[in-house]
């Protein structure tokens, strides 16, 4: 059942991509948001947009003028476009957001004050950084709110992310450390699926068996530390008994520098997030 406090109100999301999806799906799927108030803008592709409409029932059209009054008559705009896109989309949007309408941002590395030039207006912001495990209401975001951010609209954006999984508000900064770890971090555990599928495989399993078994044993071990609340440290030594397999398989792992590599993964996600940024901040000469 829709919490009241996004019942009535509407959303438009700008971009129609992965996490444009992800989002909407798992907003209308845990009827936090009716299909009937959230609408869809994108930049060319309107099968796409047919698509959406046809699996979720949302509201789209492809006429640019009443797509520009879908985000104009939004009490919520969010931005899902890719950071290459972000000026050529918010200059196409700038004339339609208004205060005190609420623009929630996805966007990796995009900060506040970036987002706030661009739309030349003192709008109310919320940056997130959610993940694509939204789409099953198992997501984790990292929020953080421009000061001009209401009360209400501050429960708006929790209700939206904590339908769809956890939220965590975060000093702006920390964006970039949350985009390293649980932003990207869904790639990672998939990358690490892939190898132990592979080495199944490998050792004469059929792809099959070996898809199920690392799967289970991935959403097991996560369940553990999520359910017994012990230190993932302290369940991996009971797996690990002396001088045994997992000792064994371990200690290859440190030979081969796999906490390192984990931990420069995170770092060099977050180190990327900072460069986007960067790369889509309006320098004093361009500005107008
Ligand atoms: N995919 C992921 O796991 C996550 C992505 N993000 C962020 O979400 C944003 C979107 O990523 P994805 O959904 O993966 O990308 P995507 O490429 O799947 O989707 C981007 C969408 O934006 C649309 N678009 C481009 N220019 C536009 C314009 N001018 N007006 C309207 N729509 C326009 C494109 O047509 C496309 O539908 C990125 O900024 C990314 O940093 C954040 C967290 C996780
Ligand atoms: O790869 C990316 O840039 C986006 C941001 C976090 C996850 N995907």
């Amino acid at each position: 059942m829709a919490k009241p406090i996004l019942a009535n109100k509407k959303i438009c999301f700008v971009g129609a991509g992965a996490m444009a999806e992800a989002i909407l799906r798992g907003v209308i799927d845990k009827g936090i948001a009716h299909a009937d108030h959230v609408f869809v803008v994108n930049r060319h592709n309107q099968n796409r947009l047919q698509e959406l409409r046809r699996t979720y029932g949302v509201q789209i059209h492809s006429d640019k003028k009443v797509q520009e009054r879908f985000i104009a008559d939004a009490d919520i705009v969010l931005l899902a476009m890719k950071p290459k896109d972000v000026e050529e989309a918010l200059g196409q949007i700038k004339a339609s957001v208004h205060k005190p309408q609420l623009i929630i941002s996805v966007i990796a590395g995009l900060s506040i004050q970036s987002m706030l030039q661009y739309l030349e207006s003192d709008l109310a912001i919320a940056r997130t950084m959610p993940n694509t495990s939204s789409t099953i209401g198992l997501g984790a975001t990292g929020i953080s709110f421009s000061a001009q951010v209401t009360e209400d609209q501050r429960s708006m954006t929790m209700a939206i992310f904590e339908a769809i999984g956890i939220a965590e508000v975060v000093e702006e900064p920390l964006l970039e450390v949350v985009t390293g770890v649980s932003g990207s971090g869904p790639a990672y555990v998939y990358y690490f699926i892939e190898q132990l599928v592979e080495a199944a495989v490998e050792g004469g399993l059929s792809l099959e068996t070996a898809k199920k078994l690392a799967v289970q044993t991935v959403l097991g071990a996560a369940s553990m530390v999520q359910e017994t609340g012990e230190e993932p440290a302290v369940l991996r030594k009971k797996v690990t008994s002396p001088n045994g397999t997992t000792q064994a398989a371990l200690e290859k792992m440190d030979e081969l520098g796999f906490p390192n590599a984990v931990k420069q993964a995170v770092h060099r996600s977050s180190e990327r997030a900072r460069e986007l940024g960067a790369l889509m901040e309006i320098r004093p000469k361009e500005k107008g």
